[in-house]
């Protein structure tokens, strides 16, 4: 069998940057023959991971518009971003291609004829689909993808009634220049109190003062965010929908539900506030989880602990290990996804407390991908 020919289109931006990364680190390279694709350098030198051996004709950049140059290819996987694959989906589909499009963007994830992987929790959604000749394969958004990496074994076992979920989310979720600006903001603001940090008797309410005018100053970085955030946060992420819900908040519900293949009846209601914190790449969420019936605590932890998820760090409810383990700090830049805070919350013993945190540029972004064209790979051998 010849290996896939493997189109990768965003490979040069943050999460594509986070994949390539990945699969540099899981040897991927060696078994598929990647075509690289721009949208800014067609004809530049394509580049050079460890394990690619690039021939003459994959040595250099092709046009990520070049619908020919794309049908060529037997998977592309884009994170490129919504509005390449509204550009370049459906004219490649007409085309009469029927490769396999594998996709970080949300752009197709509620298509009928797409399917939202995560294969730790949905694996048998994706081989039906894949037996039933689906091509469409995406990413699910971030904080979705985190949550079911966390507790998608309750889920699996039918125990859950619905979850609220209250988010704490990392400025990566909205780019690199949103991470660079929270970056220059928290600069900002300890170079106003320098000196007043300098004096160990200066006194707390001036410099706090003196941070919030720097905050309101029409000098503190907000290009992106559009408020300051360094220092503060923002309760709302993406656009706003007619319901008042914010489309994060919606995606949580219905993403949720398509990813474990929930419908009519079966559909867990999922809601919550998305809130936009000074972390750098792990969203946080606390979750509230309404059980079907009263679990005992011991019962829940034993099934996460044996549901098979080896990413899962599951952190005992013990004040110096939630401090050590189920922070941004310890978990970015690793697959682990930590679970922690689990215990019964006053309003009844069905009203399970937990919070999670994982690093959204990896199970939140880029890691789904990279398996999904792994499970392509055996579905073809
Ligand atoms: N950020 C996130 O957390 C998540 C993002 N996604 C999806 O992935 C898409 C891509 O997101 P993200 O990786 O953050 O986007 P980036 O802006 O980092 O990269 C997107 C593209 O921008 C072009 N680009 C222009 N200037 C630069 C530069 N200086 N450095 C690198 N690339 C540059 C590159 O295209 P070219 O090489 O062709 O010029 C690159 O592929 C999003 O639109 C979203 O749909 C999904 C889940 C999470
Ligand atoms: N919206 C997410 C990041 C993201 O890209 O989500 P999606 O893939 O659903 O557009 C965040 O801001 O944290």
């Amino acid at each position: 069998m010849s290996q896939l020919k493997v189109g990768l289109v965003g490979w040069r931006g943050m999460v594509g940057s986070v994949l390539m990364q990945r699969m540099v680190e899981e040897n991927d390279f060696a078994n598929i023959t990647p075509i690289f694709f721009s949208t800014s350098n067609a004809g530049g030198d394509a580049p050079t991971f460890e394990g690619i051996k690039h021939t003459e004709a994959s040595a250099k950049l092709k046009d990520a518009h070049d619908i020919e140059a794309l049908s060529n290819c037997d998977v592309i996987i884009t994170c490129q971003g919504g509005d390449y694959t509204t550009a370049v989906h459906g004219p490649l589909r007409d085309s009469g291609w029927t490769g396999y499009w594998v996709d970080a963007a949300s752009s197709l994830r509620m298509e009928d004829n797409s399917v939202i992987v995560l294969d730790p929790v949905n694996r048998s959604v994706i081989d039906s689909a894949l037996q039933n000749g689906t091509k469409d394969f995406i990413g699910g958004n971030c904080t979705v993808s985190l949550m079911l990496m966390a507790i998608g074994e309750l889920f699996n076992r039918g125990w859950v009634e619905w979850v609220s979920a209250m988010t704490y989310q990392a400025a990566s979720g909205s780019g690199a220049n949103n991470m660079r600006e929270l970056i220059s903001g928290m600069g900002m603001l300890r170079d106003a109190v320098a000196d007043e940090l300098a004096d160990p008797a200066s006194a707390i309410l001036a410099i706090d003062k003196k941070i919030a005018e720097t905050q309101r100053s029409g000098d503190f970085p907000t290009q992106y965010f559009g408020v300051p955030l360094a220092g503060s946060l923002i309760p709302y992420i993406d656009s706003q929908l007619e319901n008042k819900q914010s489309r994060e908040e919606w995606k949580g519900g219905v993403e949720t539900n398509k990813i474990l293949n929930n419908e009519g009846d079966s559909i867990i209601p999922i809601d919550g506030l998305c809130v936009r914190v000074g972390s750098m790449r792990c969203h946080a969420q606390g979750l509230t989880i309404k059980l079907k019936k009263d679990i005992p605590l011991e019962e829940i932890e034993a099934a996460l602990k044996n549901s098979g998820n080896q990413w899962l760090d599951l952190v005992e409810d013990d004040k110096e290990a939630t401090m050590q383990r189920l922070t941004p700090v310890a978990v970015t830049g690793t697959l682990t996804v930590a679970l922690g805070r689990l215990r019964k919350l006053n309003m009844g013993p069905e009203y399970l407390g937990a919070f999670t945190v994982g690093d959204q540029l990896l199970w939140g972004a880029a890691e789904p991908l990279r398996r999904m064209l792994n499970i392509i790979q055996q579905s073809n051998a």
